[in-house]
């Protein structure tokens, strides 16, 4: 099973963003990290993936093409968490994943919402704040109720817009574990991320968009190049191991102006 995109063409009004992308197989099973420089487009791809943005080309699934289905169809396979949270004045963080449930399964009986809505808050260790109001979280702790929101539905494909750029380094860590064990369950897990050695880490393939198309796609150690650094971040940077053998990137500086 892979999530199947060619030539996605998107755009706000009258810009184009991408014109007739094509992207690597994203396949089921494994965590996918788009990463790439900002304005590349990253969310721009998530979005119309998901259905927030009207879109052409092809997105097939399971031999269904998601953008010939309506957002409600599309929902109950994909689960989508933008950047940052709408805001729901007065909810409690509970009411706010029980109504990202409710407005796609109106129709559930209110003790299966809650149940659920309870399941995805302990997944990502929010249980404890699951009675406190939306508004008087931290940042960090509103991005895992965004988490929990997109998981609720329990997704097959789940569109992840920098889960943990708010997070401190344990519920970083926590969080990619919770999207590699969604992966194991079959789920496809497709992640922007800004923080390399999270991708290198925790990824099982990166896709680097950059200038309207792909720059790089594959594993960490043939992605993540000094030359990937210079022409796509324009830093001087590389890769380390670490004694236990994680990976590490260090920049250290930017790329030096041409003579
Ligand atoms: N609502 C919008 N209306 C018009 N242009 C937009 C809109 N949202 C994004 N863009 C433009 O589309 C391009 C891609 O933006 P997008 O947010 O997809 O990039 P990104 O790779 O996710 O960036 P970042 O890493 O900064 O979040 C940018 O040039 C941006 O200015």
């Amino acid at each position: 099973m892979s999530l199947v995109i060619t030539g996605l063409t998107v755009g706000y009004g009258a810009r184009r963003i991408f014109s007739g992308l094509d992207l690597p197989e994203i396949r089921a099973g494994r965590v996918t990290a788009l990463v790439g420089p900002n304005g590349a487009g990253k969310s721009t791809v998530l979005r119309a993936i998901a259905g927030g943005i009207a879109a052409s080309g092809q997105v097939f699934w399971k031999e269904n093409d998601l953008l010939r289905m309506d957002v409600r169809a599309r929902s109950r396979i994909i689960g989508f968490m933008p950047q940052g949270l709408r805001d729901t004045p007065g909810l409690s963080v509970l009411d706010s994943v029980i109504a990202s449930l409710r407005v796609f399964a109106p129709g559930l009986p209110m003790s299966a919402c809650r149940g659920q809505a309870l399941t995805a808050l302990s997944r990502v260790g929010m249980i404890d704040l699951a009675l406190r109001p939306l508004a008087q979280v931290s940042g960090g702790q509103r991005q895992l109720a965004g988490l929990a929101q997109s998981l609720v539905r329990d997704p097959a494909v789940l569109l992840l817009d920098e889960p943990t750029s708010a997070l401190d380094l344990r519920h970083q860590t926590d969080v990619m574990g919770l999207l590699k064990g969604l992966a194991a369950e079959g789920r496809t897990i497709v992640t922007v991320l800004h923080d390399l050695s999270l991708a290198a880490n925790w990824a099982d393939e990166i896709i680097v968009l950059a200038d309207g198309g792909v720059y790089a796609a594959g594993p960490a150690r043939t992605v993540l190049t000094p030359d990937l650094f210079r022409s796509v971040y324009r830093v001087q940077a590389c890769t380390g191991q670490a004694a236990d053998g994680g990976t590490y990137v260090v920049v250290t500086g930017p790329l030096e102006p041409p003579p």
